[in-house]
């Protein structure tokens, strides 16, 4: 076991996003159960989120204003999926760097010293703060090992720069089995100060908390540990999402929300249902909205979709037409508790790797549609290297090409009722097997880094 002295004090600093926020929580689990005590710092229109997420624990949640006055970004967006528009992530990003002077007079004003952070990649200036302070940082990115291995030998190696086509496959050194395009990977121009600082500070930073397990990847994991000597390294802490308590008795007997009760009436039919979600930020444009309807549609598979898009922007009579074999929801929803629900055979998603981690902890087979962000490379990941899942075709065979509806039927027919389907379901029940393994308290692989991890770095004179 780690050292758990109980005055060891660890700050969390999520970035203000969903996908980033929810993994970083329930580490906070991991690490109130080992005594230490956590506070965690947001910003007051993200504390509700934080604070519901975190009943009845000690944690502190301690907030600083969010940068007011925002050039494009209206007054009171403190999360990036209230953002109007995708194009202003790295400017909200940047702006986070004003919440310094308050998050240092927070640090300066704490009952209990610090003895290392967990902070967000994308606030990369907090690396600074903790250096004045005399704490250790490690950096939170929420990517897994595969991708940043791609990114980093593709960044090296130059590989893509040449005059290839967006589209053509080229392979990557170092893993000689693995093929990407120019197209599996994003291109913002914006973007590039806020990578630039952010991977900056990364590299100078104590180490990286990464939401994956060994038996996952064990290749990208000796990888990233191995390719840069003397850098940071990665500890292996996941999949977090299996770091949630028990749910508490009162909440265990509570209504069930109208989506699970429709899940259990499925299960009886014996229906498998497939579910769709694109996490919390991707914007699907709506003529491809109407092609997902149709092919969901015409798939005559059951489905459970969470979409935040308006009936008209599904088509119109579609809820309707489907009524008893789909089921849209417009709310925030569990979605670990969807996955695990024994009628959901299959995870349509764009390939956020909290979604991944979560579809493999349930063993539930991916339908890979990624959007944007790292979900090109974590899509490759699920099919090519883990063969847990079948990938969306588009019509132009581009991995950012349109997809028509009778792609759709043919994929979705392909996982929930093929035998490709039926190869990857098997090979997913494996990974989720090893995925509880990792988490097994004081055996697993995980359980053993954290431990590893927290002895080291409150043992260390800073
Ligand atoms: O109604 C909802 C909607 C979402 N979620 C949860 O929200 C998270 C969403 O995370 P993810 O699946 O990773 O998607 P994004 O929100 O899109 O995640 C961003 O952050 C991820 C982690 O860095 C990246 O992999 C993605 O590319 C990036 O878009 C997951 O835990 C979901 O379970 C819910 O619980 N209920």
């Amino acid at each position: 076991m780690a050292d758990t002295r109980p005055h060891h004090h660890v700050l969390l600093f999520p970035f203000m996003s969903k996908g980033h926020t929810i993994p970083i929580l329930h580490l906070s689990h991991l690490l109130l159960r080992r005594q230490l005590s956590v506070t965690v710092v947001t910003t007051p229109s993200n504390l509700p989120f934080i604070a519901q997420s975190l009943p009845n624990t000690t944690a502190s949640i301690l907030q600083i204003p969010f940068p007011s006055k925002l050039e494009g970004i209206p007054t009171g967006t403190e999360s990036t999926d209230k953002l109007p528009s995708m194009s202003l992530f790295p400017q909200f990003a940047l702006a986070t760097k004003l919440m310094q002077p308050d998050f240092e007079r927070l640090v300066d004003n704490l009952p209990q010293p610090v003895d290392f952070m967990v902070s967000d990649s994308f606030l990369w200036w907090s690396l600074e703060s903790a250096n004045k302070y005399g704490f250790p940082r490690l950096v939170f990115s929420g990517m897994c090992n595969y991708a940043v291995c791609m990114f980093r030998t593709v960044n090296q190696s130059g590989v893509l720069l040449g005059n290839e086509s967006d589209d053509e496959l080229i392979t990557v050194p170092r893993f000689p089995w693995i093929k990407l395009t120019r197209n599996d990977f994003e291109r913002h121009a914006g973007d590039s100060e806020l990578v630039v600082k952010s991977i900056t500070a990364s590299k100078a930073s104590y180490g990286y908390v990464i939401n994956s397990f060994y038996e996952l990847e064990p290749v990208f994991v000796d990888s990233f540990n191995n390719v840069i000597t003397n850098g940071p390294k990665a500890w292996c802490v996941g999949p977090l999402c299996l770091a949630k308590p028990p749910t508490p008795v009162m909440q265990a007997i509570r209504q069930k929300p109208s989506w699970i009760q429709w899940l259990d009436e499925k299960y009886e039919q014996k229906r498998s249902v497939l579910f769709v979600a694109f996490g919390s930020q991707a914007r699907v444009s709506a003529e491809q909205l109407k092609e997902i309807s149709l092919g969901l549609e015409k798939s005559n598979v059951s489905f459970l979709w969470v979409t935040k898009e308006k009936e008209s922007e599904l088509g119109d009579g579609f809820e309707e037409r489907n009524r008893g074999r789909g089921f849209v929801v417009r709310e925030w929803v569990d979605q670990m508790e969807i996955l695990n629900h024994p009628s959901v055979g299959g995870f349509l998603s764009h390939c956020g790797w909290n979604s991944v981690l979560e579809s493999v902890s349930a063993g539930v087979p991916i339908l890979a549609w990624p959007m944007m962000a790292e979900q090109h490379l974590n899509a490759r990941m699920v099919v090519e290297e883990l063969k847990i899942g079948v990938r969306v075709e588009s019509s132009n065979g581009s991995v950012r090409g349109f997809v028509k509806w009778e792609g759709l039927e043919k994929n979705v027919r392909e996982l929930m009722e093929g035998e490709r389907g039926e190869e990857v379901k098997m090979k997913v029940k494996e990974f989720s097997r090893k995925a509880r393994e990792a988490m097994e308290v004081e055996r697993g692989s995980s359980w053993r880094t954290l431990d590893l991890l927290i002895k080291e770095i409150c043992s260390k004179e800073t």
